[in-house]
């Protein structure tokens, strides 16, 4: 590859990397699976390292975690004294080999203990005279989110330490997780409701920490393991007495072993790899740490492992089972999904009748065919992929698996486009009752159910979701089994749904790409739904985690004037589209809104801060570098070279102070509920 190439490459890696980072850590999702990840990220460290001029401090092989956002969940952050770090995960025998007689280079007579690698998040906790006074979350590293309310209802957790043998201040690290039976509990809960279950125990026991209703998180049932202990005069000097310390001192320790060499370590690997199914809780491997605590400290710390410790994760087990057919199922934005039905087969303790095909690309890719046996591979997901086809049990008689040509709904012709196949008829019955689940669920209205929209929709009182306001008591009578208790309790549910948030109902519309973390996205940039709807491509695609694809379907979806007043509708129903913090604006005619801003030298009647301050209020962004998306460049006294650069790009309009301030001024008579917000 050339150098041009690599860089793009890295570039792209990083990109990509960092999407999933902040999913996975902020947002409790995971679009791909950890052995595709480390892959990536693998792939990422060897380009690195094999042009160093390519180097960054930022890149997601150097970074813990995801930056820590501050959310309306949480109610603040805090430093760690000593700094929290990831393990370096492996996947072979080989690579732990390598990485023995790697730090055997430095240190020798090692001997280890192994621990199961307890699948879940990481916490610090920190005592001080023997109290929980604190505990925080890993976040990036250097710095985490305080859960300590919520962790205090974890009943494995001592608030207060057994004995008297510890220091005054000590930390102790650990990980928090969701044992398999809370887990089904909690989803089983879900889907009676009418919600989206949760993909799997990890994301929910990280979200499960963010939540505010304490009362709800001890329902849950959390777990703790505790593994690691930092202070000063530590009594003891071994991970492997550590843990007995730790025991004592009232936690739940990790069923580690002591190992005297490779061989053992082996053994305990193997152990586990078998009976790691058997237990109530997913562990993902076994972390291997070297024993003695002086030898740990002469190893040293990467910057984002230690050297004297390392994850052997367990590559996933493969199930065999066959192709019975395949159902295209009709989703809510027009796409066409294919679903394998297979031959009934129980994975830990799930029967799995039905496994998703994705795409076409992905059928053909794989080169299924019909009656073919299928390797499905679970993760820590409750749905397993398809990841091989055994293809010397495949028989002559066998057909390839093709797409279907029509819509199986409505029969429409499926439309083709970057892969996808589409069913485009707006009144496509599958595509509308698809749009008002989604709408149910994302409001979290409870008491509908499918059976019942399926109900209401053909009794025509539910032909779009802004219809569920319009609902009344004599219509519901009208639905087989809905008495008097039923309809008050789903009218209340409705009425209800108008507290949810201006991200919920964002993501509740069903644009396409808008899903719970780009709403999100969306909402910290746009304080209400007008200034998102008139935002122009340029602003869009300059927000972290905003994409072109994203970007257009944005404008497409707001271009079409059904959409627009489907909004309409909802903000006369009294839903929210827009931050509570700002009144809802009456979209005017604005030189701010959705424009870019630079600032050169210093001005007279206001910081730089809060020219900022005012710019972004006003729906505009400023950027601290002159580049291609920017409208305006202000001029202070004393301004540097960005006047210049500016001036070589002629869609740049240059604004004198006093004409900044006049424009100000102007926006601030339009929209004065705004602007006093912003002072
Ligand atoms: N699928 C995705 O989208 C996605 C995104 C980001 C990260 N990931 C996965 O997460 C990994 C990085 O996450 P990470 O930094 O949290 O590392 P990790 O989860 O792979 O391993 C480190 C963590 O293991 C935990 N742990 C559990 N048992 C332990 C024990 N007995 N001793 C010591 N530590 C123990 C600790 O909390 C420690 O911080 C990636 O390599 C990838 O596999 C996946
Ligand atoms: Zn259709």
């Amino acid at each position: 590859m050339d150098n041009k190439k690599v860089e793009k490459k890295i570039y792209q890696l990083r990109k990509e990397l960092l999407k999933y980072n902040d999913q996975y850590y902020n947002l409790d999702i995971s679009e791909i699976s950890d052995y595709h990840f480390d892959k990536k990220l693998k792939e990422l460290s060897f380009l690195e390292n094999q042009y160093p001029e390519l180097q960054n401090s930022t890149s997601p092989t150097m970074k813990i975690g995801a930056k820590v956002h501050q959310t309306d969940s949480i109610s603040s952050t805090g430093y760690h004294k000593y700094k929290m770090y990831s393990i370096q995960n492996i996947y072979s025998k080989k690579e732990l080999i390598i990485w023995k007689t790697k730090i055997n280079q430095s240190v020798h007579s090692l001997s280890f203990v192994c621990e199961p690698k307890y699948d879940g998040v990481s916490i610090n906790l920190i005592y001080q005279n023997g109290f929980l006074t604190k505990a925080l979350t890993r976040g990036d590293g250097e710095k985490g989110e305080d859960v300590t309310k919520n962790i205090k209802t974890i009943k494995s957790i001592p608030i207060k330490l057994i004995g008297n043998n510890y220091p005054t201040y000590l930390e102790i690290r650990g990980e928090i997780f969701l044992p398999i039976k809370n887990f089904i509990k909690i989803n089983k809960k879900r889907i009676h409701n009418g919600q989206i279950p949760y993909a799997n125990p990890r994301n929910t026991a990280s979200g499960t920490l963010k939540i505010q209703d304490t009362k709800e998180v001890r329902e849950r049932g959390l777990f703790c393991i505790a593994f690691h202990v930092l202070g000063r005069h530590l009594p003891f000097n071994t991970q492997y007495e550590a843990m007995k310390y730790i025991k004592f001192w009232g936690f739940q320790v990790p069923k580690g072993r002591f190992c005297r060499n490779l061989k053992e370590v082996f053994y305990f690997i193997d152990f586990w790899e078998n009976y790691q199914n058997q237990l109530p809780y997913h562990t993902d491997g076994i972390v291997i740490k070297v024993n003695e605590y002086k030898k740990q400290s002469f190893l040293g710390f990467t910057n984002k492992y230690p050297r004297w410790a390392i994850a052997y994760k367990f590559r996933q087990k493969l199930y065999e089972t066959k192709l019975l057919s395949i159902t295209f199922q009709v989703g809510r934005t027009g796409i066409i999904t294919p679903v394998a039905n297979v031959v009934p087969i129980l994975i830990t303790g799930t029967t799995i009748k039905r496994v998703p095909l994705y795409n076409d690309r992905f059928i053909q890719n794989m080169g299924i065919h019909y009656k073919d046996t299928l390797l499905l591979e679970k993760g820590g997901n409750i749905i397993p992929k398809v990841t091989e086809i055994n293809i010397k049990k495949r028989s002559n008689q066998t057909f390839p698996v093709f797409f279907l040509k029509k819509c199986p709904s409505c029969n429409n012709i499926l439309t083709k486009k970057n892969k996808l196949f589409y069913c485009t008829n707006q009144n496509c019955f599958s595509q509308k009752i698809g749009k008002i689940i989604h709408f149910v669920n994302v409001m979290n209205i409870k008491k509908i159910g499918v059976k019942m929209i399926h109900k209401l929709y053909k009794k025509g009182f539910l032909y779009n979701f802004y219809d569920l306001y319009e609902l009344e008591k004599k219509d519901l009578f009208q639905i087989d089994g809905v008495k008097e208790k039923l309809a008050y309790g789903i009218l209340n549910n409705i009425e209800k749904s108008k507290k949810n948030s201006y991200c919920r109902v964002l993501f509740s519309l069903g644009i396409r790409y808008i899903g719970e973390y780009v709403s999100k996205k969306l909402t910290e940039n746009f304080s209400n739904i007008n200034s998102l709807i008139h935002a122009n491509y340029n602003h869009l695609i300059s927000i972290y985690g905003i994409g072109k694809k994203i970007a257009k379907s944005i404008i497409t979806y707001f271009s079409i004037s059904e959409h627009q007043y489907t909004v309409k509708i909802l903000l006369k129903y009294g839903l929210k589209l827009h931050i509570s913090k700002y009144p809802m604006m009456i979209k005017k005619y604005s030189l701010i809104q959705g424009k870019s801003f630079v600032f050169t030298g210093k001005l007279y009647c206001m910081t730089r801060n809060e020219a900022k301050n005012i710019v972004e209020c006003l729906g505009g962004i400023v950027y601290n570098t002159v580049n291609n998306r920017i409208n305006f460049i202000v001029v202070g006294k004393n301004f540097g070279k960005k006047l210049k650069e500016s001036m070589k790009k002629n869609h740049v309009k240059i604004l004198t102070e006093q004409i900044f301030l006049d424009l100000i001024q102007k926006e601030k008579n339009q929209n004065k509920s705004i602007f006093n917000n912003c002072q």
